[in-house]
């Protein structure tokens, strides 16, 4: 069959996860080209669209979809910085995946079918198996954060990691090749982990590999730290954040929700010796700890603030519907304003997925969450016309209303422990 597809100089491939995707049988998300035998001019002449400065990739002017030219890549420097590419007509679409990272996504398929596999790709999907090109996969340090990750989005399929390209991995972390890496790329790709439906893969593999500790010490901190046996039969602090993470996975799509339950027992790896193991006073402990992970991978706002809030009040919600009217107040008040419950809908969800993350406790029923959405409805149902017109004015006014939520919480609490008793 001929590999010409697009002209009798240029021909175009598709590469990549869309090869991969197809074989595994999965739908195709994005798909990717790579064009050999053209130059930058011949495809801005026929109307594809350049972007990006450093390769050069094109947009196709119908489809929009992202087509390369071939390159290949050689290092020059430390870290990520330092790579010489070459785009030239003449490199061809071996080259071009000879550069790439695993062998499953190094594989290519013309426009009329057919695979074009010359690392072996194909036979390590159907072995289940990661593992890396060529020797200059440690070129990149990237590429063991992007490894852990297709481990995770795997994991459910059987897939593992070849035990060559796991000693690679290794070998890339000791030698401080991970210290280079930009925020911004590894949060892309860590936030894709997260998405996946088994995301503590993602962080066991980088432990294993010893880059856990460099990327996320907050959570690596964690493995080791005992905790009680009554409320923790899993004991160890780390994997129970493993088995709650994968609990909010499958509750939710939400990256805050699942970012949340990450963060939420940071606070445990600083635990003073005396106060083990019942980490009291982690909640607070936990905060500067979410501080410095968020600032250091640049997450968002919106995700930073769920995973405080979470981190914050998670055991008072775990206590529900036995806590004070004002400790309930304080717990909701930042979810403000109540009429748009998503904030406090997510909360409620990392809760449930912390107390389902223990080992025995993984279908345990938790209608705190229902509960702490009807006590902030019931908080936020306090009108202030009625204050107004009773004469309250400025701090009086502040006064009157939260008297009035507490009243109101009060009585909530009163009926939800009627109710379950
Ligand atoms: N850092 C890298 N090192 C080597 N090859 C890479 C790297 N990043 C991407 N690639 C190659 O480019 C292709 C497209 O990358 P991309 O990040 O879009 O992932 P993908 O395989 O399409 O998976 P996803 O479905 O998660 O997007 C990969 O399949 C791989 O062949």
């Amino acid at each position: 069959m001929s590999r010409t597809t697009s002209n009798n100089s240029w021909q175009r491939y598709l590469v990549g996860g869309a090869v991969r995707d197809h074989l595994l049988g999965e739908p195709v998300k994005d798909r990717d080209w790579v064009i050999t035998g053209a130059t930058p001019e011949t495809l801005l002449a026929l109307g594809y669209r350049q972007v990006g400065a450093d390769f050069p990739v094109f947009l196709h002017p119908e489809t929009g979809e992202e087509h390369a030219l071939a390159r290949t890549e050689r290092k020059s420097g430390q870290g990520y910085q330092g790579f010489i590419c070459d785009f030239s007509p003449a490199i061809t679409l071996e080259q071009d995946l000879q550069r790439r990272d695993l062998t499953i996504n190094a594989m290519a398929q013309t426009e009329d079918g057919e695979l074009i596999d010359p690392t072996g790709g194909r036979e390590d999907l159907e072995r289940r198996v990661l593992r890396h090109v060529s020797p200059a996969f440690r070129e990149d340090p990237l590429r063991v954060i992007r490894v852990a990750r297709f481990a995770a989005l795997l994991a459910p399929r059987g897939f593992s990691i070849a035990p060559e390209t796991q000693a690679l991995m290794r070998d890339m972390v000791d030698s401080g090749e991970m210290d280079s890496l930009t925020p911004e790329r590894v949060w892309q790709d860590m936030a894709k982990a997260l998405a996946t439906d088994q995301p503590s893969v993602f962080f066991y593999t980088l432990r294993e590999v010893g880059a856990l500790k460099i990327l996320l010490p907050e959570l690596d901190a964690l493995f080791g730290v005992p905790q009680t046996m009554l409320y923790h039969p899993e004991v160890d602090t780390g994997i129970h954040a493993m088995l709650a993470l994968d609990q909010a996975a499958s509750l939710t799509r939400r990256l805050d929700v699942r970012y949340a339950v990450l963060c939420h027992d940071f606070g445990k790896g600083v635990t003073p010796a005396h106060v083990l193991p019942g980490h009291r006073g982690h909640e607070k402990r936990g905060l500067p700890l979410i501080d410095a992970a968020s600032q250091r991978l640049k997450v968002s706002k919106a995700l930073h603030r769920l995973a405080c809030l979470t981190c914050e009040w998670h055991t008072h919600c775990h206590r529900l519907p036995d806590q004070k009217p004002a400790t309930v107040l304080n717990m909701l008040e930042p979810f403000r304003p109540w009429q748009d419950d998503t904030q406090l809908r997510g909360f409620a969800l990392a809760c449930r997925a912390d107390a389902r993350g223990r080992s025995g406790f993984e279908q345990t029923d938790y209608p705190q969450a229902d509960w702490a959405l009807e006590l902030a409805a019931t908080a936020g149902a306090v009108q202030t016309q009625p204050l107004l017109d009773a004469g309250y004015r400025g701090p009086e006014l502040g006064a009157a209303i939260r008297r009035e939520r507490l009243q109101a919480i009060a009585r909530t609490l009163k009926a939800i422990k009627a109710r379950s008793s």
